[in-house]
């Protein structure tokens, strides 16, 4: 708006003062209003942003760099110690203020910059309502939109990103969703409810989104939308949260799903960016440290829940609500596929001990079945390996399957970097046994009483005796600067999965049995099945550590950071090596509340 139309408007307010049924203290205020400094400093900073904005020169090149200066310190960070360019770009990236900038910048080019306004009350005539045209083209290039001057608003831009559906209520086509991120989002021009009026002159009262989207495949060329806008629309910021998925999701085998080529597919273990967690069913997110913008549509956590507990329950009672099916809005020969061409215990009955391994663990594994919780996403962060503090190594996996056999050999290497921790009995000590080094000796009252008090991260009882792991015991060897080594059982993985601890997970995964049998076979493998040790396995045994295995996974492999199948020793030795270092040198994604 340029100033002299200000003055033209005021002129014709007082020319039309008579004819206006306006009072006098409206026809003030208008008047007032117009002639305000606080108004014409705002259409002055209107017009200058206009002028700036013509050539396009403000056009942000991307809008993740704090996504890519976290990708560049984890690519460097392995080099900090050889490089001294590497380390004061590595310190560079980690500054607060820089690290402020790019958020800075991320918001803009996000255009997450609107301020958050109470609503306004207005009493609008239902018969007057506004009405946008949008002119939808094929090419990648937004048209520079001419004006008709016959409607109130006009607007000319490529639309995609978005999707449409039949209102419930009243039965008319409404914009459904707005993918964060896809062009329609970035045009700031179509909302969530809009209602669709028309598609190149065509009424769409009564029609279906199927019927909307054969008109769009039948039209050539631009395609022009009449849009009544939403009540109370803006644009909603982007989340900032990250989670890492604990089931395979594939959108296109989704019956519920309100628009398949909306969806987004992951696997078990993908870390997602949700950006949008607006509708209670369906989150919009990314895949980390993916570049397209666009983001497509999962289930929440709450819908995959009960998703879950229907497949549990295989009946009828739960029933999920099929939502309203949404068209994307694809322009005519865009394809779906191309890239934003959607318009679219406390411890358990068990121990662990240096030597005697066969504890009754059973009882309880099949109540784990049944109570285990659903999992479906885990907010998480990711985690700087910090020197001089290391995360314990925790193996896990089903009993015999080598996982103390890995341990010794990973301690063998430096027992002056890796320690397990020293495990506590109220047995009584056996000639040449040392207190502090072979177990605590404690009593059996003294134990329970710590038990009870929760400072044991896992404990059992065995032939009458007490054995466990106190936590303390583990956060000391942390604190002391060394690599803890555990191989708890599985019932013990949520207990230790805290903030202070921290443990990274490995699971120790039996090979098949064939396999299974040879390596151990060659090897004269003890069977720890065998009070003596003085056996090697038998059939049954290999395959109950298999299916024991099986049953680990099912419940616990969602808090698995790693998986070492162990047939050949020395290969699994190998990863387990190669994972240690890993640990200690990469950043790594954990729960959230761990890095708070
Ligand atoms: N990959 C392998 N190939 C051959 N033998 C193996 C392999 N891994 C482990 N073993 C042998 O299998 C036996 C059992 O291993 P280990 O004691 O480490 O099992 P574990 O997982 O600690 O069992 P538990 O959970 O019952 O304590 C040992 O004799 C060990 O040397």
């Amino acid at each position: 708006m340029q100033f002299s139309a200000l003055s033209c408007l005021l002129a014709s307010l007082e020319e039309s003062r008579l004819q206006l049924p306006s009072s006098e203290e409206e026809f003030g205020f208008l008047s007032e209003l117009l002639q305000s400094k606080e108004l014409h400093a705002l259409v002055k900073v209107h017009n200058k942003i206009v002028d700036n904005g013509k050539d396009d020169k403000f056009h942000p090149v991307l809008s993740s760099s704090m996504q890519i200066a976290l990708e560049v310190l984890e690519v460097i960070l392995p080099k900090i110690d050889t490089n001294t360019d590497c380390k004061e770009l590595f310190f560079l990236l980690q500054k607060p203020h820089l690290q402020g900038l790019m958020c800075a910048h991320d918001a803009v080019a996000q255009k997450d910059y609107f301020p958050r306004l109470p609503e306004i009350p207005l009493e609008v005539d239902e018969e007057e309502e506004t009405i946008k045209i949008v002119q939808l083209v094929k090419s990648n290039e937004p048209l520079t939109g001419g004006v008709h001057s016959t409607e109130p608003i006009v607007v000319s831009i490529i639309i995609k990103g978005a999707t449409i559906k039949s209102d419930e209520e009243t039965g008319k086509i409404v914009i459904a969703r707005v993918m964060h991120g896809g062009a329609a989002d970035r045009s700031g021009l179509i909302h969530v409810g809009d209602e669709v009026c028309e598609v190149n002159g065509i009424d769409v009262e009564g029609k279906t989104p199927n019927d909307v989207l054969a008109i769009l495949q039948a039209s050539e060329g631009t395609i022009t939308f009449k849009l009544v806008p939403a009540d109370g629309r803006g644009g909603s910021r982007e989340s900032k949260v990250r989670v890492r998925a604990h089931f395979d999701y594939i959108a296109s085998s989704d019956p519920f799903i309100p628009c398949k080529e909306a969806g987004l597919d992951f696997l078990k273990g993908d870390i997602l960016h949700i950006v949008s967690q607006d509708d209670a069913y369906w989150w919009q997110a990314r895949k980390e440290g993916d570049r397209n913008m666009r983001a497509g549509l999962i289930p929440s956590r709450a819908l995959q829940e009960r998703r879950v507990l229907h497949e549990r329950e295989n009946s009828q009672k739960t029933e999920i609500e099929v939502p309203q099916p949404e068209c994307s809005l694809l322009l005519p020969s865009a394809s779906p596929q191309t890239s934003d061409g959607i318009l679219n215990c406390t411890g358990g009955t068990f121990v662990t001990t240096p030597r005697t391994k066969k504890i009754l663990y059973d009882a309880a594994e099949c109540e784990d079945f049944a109570r285990e919780e659903i999992a479906t996403y885990e907010e998480v962060a990711k985690l700087y390996p910090r020197p001089g503090l290391y995360r314990p190594l925790a193996l896990v996996g089903p009993p015999g399957v080598g996982r103390n056999e890995l341990k010794r050999r990973l301690i063998a290497t430096d027992p002056n970097k890796y320690r397990s921790p020293v495990p506590y009995t109220t047995r009584s000590i056996r000639p040449g046994e040392v207190n502090g080094k072979d177990y605590y000796f404690v009593s059996r009252e003294g134990m329970e009483e710590e038990i009870a008090a929760g400072k044991f991260l896992e404990y059992g009882e065995y032939k009458g005796n007490l054995y466990g792991t106190s936590t303390e015991s583990v956060l000391s060897l942390i604190n002391a600067g060394y690599v803890c080594i555990l191989s708890p059982h599985y019932q013990a993985i949520k207990m230790m999965r805290t903030p202070q601890i921290k443990p990274y997970i490995i699971y120790i995964k039996p090979p098949l049995f064939a396999k299974l049998k040879e390596t151990r076979t060659a090897a004269s493998a003890k069977s720890t099945f065998d009070e003596t040790n003085a056996r090697g396995f038998t059939d049954e045994e290999l395959s109950d550590m298999i299916h024991s295995g099986e049953k680990i996974e099912f419940m616990f492999s969602h808090f698995f950071d790693d998986t070492i199948v162990n047939a050949e020793l020395a290969a699994a030795f190998e990863t387990l090596v190669r994972v240690a270092i890993s640990v200690e040198t990469e950043p790594l994604w954990v729960p959230a509340s761990w890095v708070q």
